[in-house]
This record gives structure tokens, sequence and C-alpha cells, in this order.
């Protein structure tokens, strides 16, 4: 079996400043093994792949690949060596070319004389995105027109096309919608067939054991346990991820779908160019309304359009008689909104913790118009607290958190506001299967004391398991409704969605 180890880790150990990430890990990498990377938010998945793609340098330990020493200086000289990582965050840059994008940092093979052959660069980028079979995005788009699962796919695509030997694959399904995984998941089977080997980084534990030969489980930086196949046991997994049993309800155990005929927020006849096509729809007082659908749909507009965050170009929306016009129309009427795009809509990335918390809560905060530090202080830590958002201390940087770390923080700033609605796209995304646990419940408390919500989401399950009412969109329209029900599944949501 030694002949079919291509990476070998010993002793990973990697400090950041106080913080220990990784206390001595030792992984074994087999040729065609799809391996499974799993573990709470914080706990080392994305410094351990950081390591072995060359993103960190200094760390403690010993790589061996195909049975050499390994040290990468970089991430691309580590691409040159076979290994790929598509990152959990931003891997794109903006206001230049998918094309530039894709042949980032070797863009002096195609020029001559200081000038660029496009044609030769474009043809090459169009071949990478049509390699893992995307039509619809070409070489000449510029990046910052693309949506967020877009330019996903061409970190993917870019990757993928250098045709590595380990591809890492960090967190990266729930940045995508059903169409966007089925172009990964085809990846994955065939970097399988052709004997390379894959480490993939999901919190959704379905994926991960339809998908992995093996499973390695980190907590707090050290390796619990390696699992083959055949001790794939959700139940046992969880406990592996969290040290103890879970308790208590993950989504809702009822089934009714009653709601008040109070109607809080309007959506009336939304239009915008190529994402909404006369989009209506009522939002009850204690409603949880899901909305889903593939990447395309319009929904994730929909939620920043709702905000006031985008403007429509016809129609409105209104709260209590209110046009929601921007932003501070929204949060003076009481609505609050967690985008999806976590790095770019919903923190401010080189700010502590306490800022992006009480940033959108400064009118709670306030007692006689003036704000005490101690006052905000304890209004963020009564949020760290809640979600268990992991940090030396509330003025770190959120740049330094792990990715669920940061969702918890944007999940927090909303929530903590009290607000009396809320639209959350994707509100899960990246967060470890316990907080995930603590957000469903809080949002089903919320609801059970009247507030409302908008889930607009990827996750069916997260939809069946918690909307009272669900909208499936397609090409900017509402194309469908249904009711929460015990005999609702996911094929029959998805046969509406494609
Ligand atoms: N650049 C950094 N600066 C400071 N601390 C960091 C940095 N990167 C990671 N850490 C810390 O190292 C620890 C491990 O983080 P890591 O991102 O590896 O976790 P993870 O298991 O990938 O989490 P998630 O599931 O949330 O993505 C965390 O405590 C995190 O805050």
């Amino acid at each position: 079996m030694k002949e079919k180890i291509i990476l070998e880790a010993i002793g990973i150990k990697k400090r950041f400043g106080e913080t220990v990430a990784l206390q001595g890990v030792d992984i074994n990498l087999y040729r065609g093994e799809i391996r499974g990377l799993v573990g709470e938010n914080g706990s080392g998945k994305s410094t351990f792949s950081s390591i072995i793609a060359g993103i960190q340098k200094s760390f403690k330990g010993e790589l061996i690949y195909k049975g050499k020493p390994y040290l990468p200086s970089n991430m691309v000289e580590a691409l040159q060596n076979g290994i790929g990582m598509i990152v959990q965050e931003k891997g794109t840059i903006q206001n230049v070319t998918v094309a530039e994008n894709i042949f980032l940092g070797e863009l002096n093979k195609y020029g001559r004389f200081g000038l660029l052959n496009k044609k030769e660069l474009y043809n090459k980028a169009n071949q990478a995105l049509d390699n893992i079979g995307i039509t619809n995005i070409r070489a000449d788009d510029m990046i910052q027109n693309l949506n967020m699962q877009n330019r996903k796919l061409i970190e993917i695509a870019k990757v993928v096309f250098k045709n590595p030997d380990i591809l890492v694959i960090d967190e990266t399904s729930t940045a995508l919608s059903y169409e966007g995984r089925q172009i990964l998941y085809k990846i994955i089977e065939d970097f399988k067939s052709r004997d390379k080997s894959v480490v993939l980084i999901s919190h959704d534990l379905d994926e991960l054991i339809e998908k992995c030969d093996t499973l390695t489980v980190l907590r707090d930086g050290k390796l619990i346990k390696h699992l083959n196949k055949a001790e794939f046991e959700e139940d046992y997994i969880k406990q592996l991820l969290v040290g103890r049993e879970l308790e208590g309800d993950y989504y809702r155990s009822d089934y009714n779908h009653e709601v008040s005929s109070e109607v809080v927020l309007k959506v009336e006849n939304l239009n915008k160019e190529n994402d909404l096509n006369g989009v209506n729809l009522d939002l009850h007082k204690g409603e949880i309304l899901g909305i889903g659908g593939l990447s395309h749909c319009g929904m994730h507009t929909l939620g920043k359009v709702i905000f006031g965050f985008e403007n429509a170009e016809e129609g409105h929306v209104s709260i209590q008689g209110t046009k929601i016009i921007d932003e501070k129309t929204a949060m003076k009427a009481g609505l609050g909104y967690v985008s999806k795009d976590r790095d770019h809509e919903a923190l401010s990335l080189n700010s502590s913790i306490r800022e992006n918390i009480s940033i959108v809560g400064l009118d709670i905060i306030k007692k006689h118009n003036l704000i005490f530090s101690k006052h905000e202080k304890a209004y963020v830590k009564e949020q760290v607290d809640i979600f268990n958002i992991k940090a030396q201390s509330m003025e770190q940087y959120v740049s330094g958190l792990s990715g669920g770390n940061k969702q918890k923080v944007v999940f927090a700033k909303w929530m903590g506001r009290n607000s009396d609605i809320l639209v959350l796209d994707c509100p899960t995304r990246g967060v470890d299967i316990g907080v995930k646990q603590a957000m469903y419940q809080l949002i089903i408390k919320l609801k059970n004391e009247g507030k409302s919500f908008i889930l607009i989401s990827e996750e069916l399950s997260e939809l069946t398991g918690l909307v009272d009412r669900l909208l499936i969109m397609k090409d900017g329209k509402i194309t469908k409704e249904f009711f929460r029900d015990k005999e609702l599944s996911e094929s029959d949501i998805i046969n509406y969605m494609i």
C-alpha cells in the first residue's frame, strides 16, 4: 500500500501568534483517494490545506510528496508541482477579464514585445471553461460582472486546467448552487477515475458521506480520527466532531404551515434586467418564507432589492406602507439582511469583531443618545457567546478568523439588532453543525415570537427543514409555491428548479 501514498503529512504544527491552529497532525493521502476533512469552525482544516497547497510556509513538521521532502514556496509553485487548491473565500481578482484571472501569473506566456496575444489567451481560457462544462461564461467577461457562483467556477476551471495530481477543495460547494455542485462532483469523480487524489473540506455530512472514501476528523487543531467508508455513520461522525452527543432538534419538528394573516412585507411587481421578472410576494407575521432555485434564478438579487442594497427598475418593496428605497429606510423599518457574499458585502474585514457587530446595533446600544464602551462591549460579548465565535478577543480583526467564524459574525450582527424581519441569504454558509443547530433553533424561537424571515438558500434540507412556505424561482420569476409538508421531498423541489 505504501507505494500508493502520494502525500505524507507528518506532525504538522502551526501557530498564528497565540492561536494554536494545528497541534501535530499526521495524514497519509493515497492515489485515487477522495479524503474528506471535517471539523468544527476553527479546527484547522483550512490551515492544513493551505500548508500543503503552498499558501502557508512557516509551520513545523514534514511533508513528503511523491516520496520526496516537499516545501513549496507559494501556491503557484505547488500547482506547478501538482497540488492545486480551490480556496474557501475570494480566489479571483476584480476589474480584469476571466481569461486574465485564469492565467494570472503566467500572462507573459501570451505576449510578445509587451503586447498581449488576446486571441490565444482567450482561446485557452475558453478551453479551460469548456473543459469542466461551463458554457455560459466566456473568456472576455469581466470578473466584477459575475455572481459569486460564477467567480467560484472560474477558480475551479483555472486549477483543474493545470491537471493537478492532488486537488484540495476548501468549503466550496456552499458557494455553489445545485448546477455548480454537479460540476464540482463530476470533477471529483473524474479525478478518482484517473487515480488522482482529492481533499474535500465540507460541513455537509451528507456530501462527505456520499463522495468520500475516507474522512479525517480534526478538533481544536488535533487529529481525532481517520475513518474508512465502513465507519461512516452520521451520528458517530457528529459525536467525533463536537466531542459530545448533539442533543435537541436540528430543524423544526412540527409540520404546521399556518401563519398569521397579517402581511409585514410586500413585494410588488419587481423587475430588474436579467434578474427579476415581475416578482410579487407577501411575507406574513411569524412566517419563515423560503426561496430556492438555481444560481441564475434571481433569488440573491431579490434579497438585495428587498433590503434596498440594490434597486429594481420597476416595482417596489414596502413594510407597513413605507417604501424601502435603500438600506437606511430598510433598517429604520425593522429589516435586517445577511448577505451571501460575506467578504464583499457583509463584513469589514480589516475591522474588529466588536466594530463589525456593533455597527448595526448602535441605536440599541445607545443610552440617552450616548454610546458607552461598556454597553457596546456587553452587547458584542452577548453575541460572541451565543454564537460561540472563536477568536482571541472581540478586538481581533475579522480577517484573521476562520471562514465559519466570519459567518457567525455576520449572523450575530443582524440577530443582535432584534430586527422584526430578516432576509437571510445562505445564512449558514460554512458554519459547522453545532452552530448551525444553534442558528436554526434561534430562527425557530424568533419565528414563534412573531418575527418574520425570508430565507434564501441553496441547501434544500435547510429549506424543507425550516420554512412554512417555499417559493421556487426560475428565470427571475416565482414559478412554484410549496407549503410545509412532511411529504415534501428534495427531488420534488429540484424538478421545479431545473
Ligand atoms: N491568518 C490568520 N491569522 C490569525 N489566526 C488565524 C489565521 N488563519 C487561521 N487562524 C486561526 O487558526 C485557527 C484554525 O483556523 P482554520 O481556518 O484552519 O479553521 P477551519 O477548520 O478551516 O474553520 P472553518 O470551518 O471555519 O473554515 C482558527 O482559530 C483561526 O482563527
